[in-house]
């Protein structure tokens, strides 16, 4: 899979240099590219914003240098990439969203930065290509470039062959394998830490005892953080999510 992502401060994506996406790129599994979005600016300033129509504070990415960026960026490669946007004005971060986008073959992310990128920007994209704007939750950062991280270790690690345990992506919070719910709480050695012994159920050999058990604490945890999870569950199995 490739993913190129533009932004404005290149130097925030070095983590994805680190850890799993770092040895991920470097074992050919993931074709990372980070793209200054000034190279496309003109002038001494290289300005890449300028003032907002009909007024209001800050100011907007400009779409000259924006156009011209993802014309270079998305013509670079076989095939269309999908556009990935993230903005407070985005359709919420799903791992439902993340699996779909696991499976394509080539992902651009646009780093917006001040109050934004001119509408047009998108409007044009999405004559040629899948334009998806997405948002981390409720609040507002100073630019995309933190989200994009988040988005990028999101996906990659469900790209086949990132991470060493595939199941460990299956069992994850939201995931399939747990039908939904949140993650029952997880232990490991030393048995006994500061008076606070592991649960007896899992320290037993008995698989379909733990299970049981592991469902029924992640049944526990969703009633009591994510009641949303647990009604959306209802409505989709019935009182079979009590299963
Ligand atoms: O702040 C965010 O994105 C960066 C951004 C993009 C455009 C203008 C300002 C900031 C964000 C918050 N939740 N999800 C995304």
């Amino acid at each position: 899979m490739r993913i190129d992502v533009v932004t404005i401060f290149p130097d925030y994506l070095a983590p994805l240099d680190e850890a799993l996406v770092g040895r991920a790129r470097r074992a050919g599994l993931l074709d990372v590219r980070v793209h200054d979005l000034r190279g496309w600016a003109s002038g001494v300033h290289k300005a890449v914003d300028d003032a907002p129509y009909g007024g209001g504070p800050g100011m907007l990415m400009t779409a000259p240098v924006w156009g011209a960026a993802l014309d270079d960026v998305t013509s670079s490669g076989d095939g269309v990439p999908r556009l990935l946007v993230p903005t407070p004005a985005g359709a919420p971060l799903t791992q439902r969203r993340v699996a779909g986008w696991a499976g394509e073959p080539w992902l651009v992310v646009a780093c917006g930065r001040y109050e934004g990128i001119d509408a047009r920007v998108l409007e044009d994209a999405a004559t040629r290509m899948p334009v998806e704007e997405v948002s981390l939750g409720d609040y507002v950062l100073a630019g995309g470039e933190v989200a994009a991280l988040v988005v990028v270790e999101a996906v990659s690690r469900l790209v086949p062959g990132v991470l060493g345990n595939p199941e460990s992506a299956e069992l994850d919070s939201f995931a399939e394998g747990t039908g939904g719910l949140l993650e029952a709480p997880a232990y490991t050695r030393p048995e006994t830490w500061r008076g606070r012994a592991v649960p007896d159920v899992l320290r037993g050999g008995n698989h379909a005892v733990v299970d049981r058990w592991r469902r029924d604490r992640s049944l526990e945890r969703t009633a009591a953080v994510r009641p949303d999870l647990l009604d959306a569950l209802v409505a989709r199995h019935g009182a079979a999510a009590f299963d």
